[in-house]
């Protein structure tokens, strides 16, 4: 028990994920309030959202339509159970999610993150195969700098020392593809790079190893996100998809970021025309205004699970307490309406082509050694300072906030991904604010 008084000015009993608490605690960035393209810091400045918030408020901050949505549902049903009961929303919001996904992707299973999502696929793919008397089939494979929640699963199947190693033991069973990331051959590349599509073929040597009987799924970001961003060459998630279909495997595209328009199409399954069998989605699902995640299952996986199980059983023992929260679905489809009402995702592809010039308008910047770009995403690598990799990301982070932007760093990667509602009036802001910045680094 404390005996302080709790105060917003005590921060020490809040445990910050992933982050330098220490750090933080003795010089703490607060956002107070936010609208549309800005926040509100809490010594009163405006702040350009260059991250929408973590890769997640897609429409902007405030949005009055998802605002009124939310207080709508709160005062009518502000909880409801969908284990054996259910409310209107979920089932409409399936319905709508369904309709928006390509291809035979139309059954939805809610969750409340990416990190759920990416675990309940990995469940989900296991559960098929032993439905289809296929029980062998139990290995993971995901993918070298691969990042996919901080689930045991999704940190068994991501491919970052540093989210696993403080954790023992993760799930055996688990195999990763090598990562596509090639400056020699992709550096400051536009858009998707030339070299590395053969990369894929690598599934073929654990399939090899392990025989395709062993293996149940391979799960990939279709775009690098929390890693650094970095694109896949040109070809590649073809490839993955074709051998993925030749063996019996399932393919997983976690679409947690590039879910709700990123790229400038409703799904990375419409912008690469791959048609993965699951997708996992959170984030943009309702620009971020209430925790929520999806994942979208092919018709045949919910056949073989659901319907071919006996009749009045319980097909798949998996869900959480708030799987469709009434407030996350109301959120969701408030964010669908005006995603599609304003058409936000092909806004987002018309102003991509501007994004990209003023991405690679840095070439020649000191420390500037990669620029990276897809949709309204960019990656701006600064080469690190000789032994303390990281602090010229962080410099610029913390330079940048006090400029009045917010941008994510990896490392010494500078990661921006605006909300789609951005004016090409900011993104110039963004870029000359970060262009000052980079050339007064240490
Ligand atoms: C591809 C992917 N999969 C799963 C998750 C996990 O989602 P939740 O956090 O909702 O459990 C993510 C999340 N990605 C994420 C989250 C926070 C920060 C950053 C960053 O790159 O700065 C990226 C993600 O990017």
């Amino acid at each position: 028990m404390r005996r302080q008084d709790a105060t917003p000015n005590d921060l020490e009993p809040f445990w910050m994920p992933f982050s330098a608490n220490r750090q933080f605690k003795a010089s703490p960035r607060l956002l107070v309030a936010a609208q549309g393209m800005y926040y509100t810091s809490h010594d009163n400045r405006r702040i350009l959202d260059g991250t929408a918030g973590l890769w997640c408020c897609n429409a902007g901050h405030g949005h009055p339509k998802i605002v009124e949505a939310i207080q709508t549902q709160a005062a009518q049903l502000d909880y409801a159970p969908t284990f054996q009961m259910g409310h209107p929303k979920a089932f409409e919001l399936a319905g709508r999610l369904a309709n928006t996904m390509a291809g035979d992707l139309n059954h939805v299973f809610f969750t409340n993150s990416g990190s759920e999502s990416v675990d309940t696929a990995l469940k989900i793919a296991l559960a098929y195969h032993r439905a289809r008397g296929e029980g062998t089939r139990t290995r993971l494979i995901g993918r070298e700098k691969g990042y996919h929640g901080v689930g045991f699963g999704g940190i068994s199947v991501g491919g970052l020392g540093n989210n696993r190693k403080q954790f023992g033991g993760l799930l055996t069973g688990v195999d990763h593809l090598p990562h596509f990331h090639n400056p020699e051959h992709n550096a400051f590349s536009r858009g998707l790079p030339e070299w590395g599509a053969h990369l894929a073929d690598d599934l073929e040597k654990l399939v090899a190893l392990h025989d395709a009987s062993t293996i149940a799924a391979v799960i990939v970001e279709p775009m690098v996100g929390s890693a650094g961003v970095i694109m896949p060459p040109k070809g590649y998630l073809e490839r993955l998809r074709t051998l993925c279909t030749k063996h019996g495997i399932l393919l997983i595209f976690d679409e947690v970021i590039t879910g709700f328009g990123r790229l400038g199409a409703p799904f990375a399954v419409d912008f690469f025309a791959v048609e993965p069998d699951l997708v996992t989605t959170a984030k943009g699902l309702n620009s971020g205004a209430v925790p929520m995640g999806a994942v979208f299952a092919q018709d045949k996986i919910y056949d073989a699970i659901v319907n071919a199980a006996p009749p009045g059983a319980i097909e798949l023992f998996h869900g959480y307490t708030y799987s469709a929260h009434p407030l996350a679905c109301a959120a969701a489809l408030a964010a669908l309406d005006v995603y599609q009402g304003e058409g936000l995702f092909q806004r987002a592809a018309e102003l991509a082509p501007y994004w990209e010039d003023a991405v690679h308008a840095l070439k020649g910047l000191p420390h500037v050694i990669d620029l990276r770009n897809l949709g309204l995403v960019a990656g701006i690598e600064l080469a690190a300072i000789d032994g303390n990799p990281g602090a010229r990301g962080y410099s610029a982070f913390v330079r940048a906030y006090e400029a009045g932007l917010l941008v994510r760093v990896t490392g010494d990667i500078i990661a921006l991904s605006p909300p789609l509602i951005v004016e090409k009036d900011q993104i110039d802001t963004m870029f000359a604010i970060l262009a000052d910045i980079i050339r007064t680094l240490d």
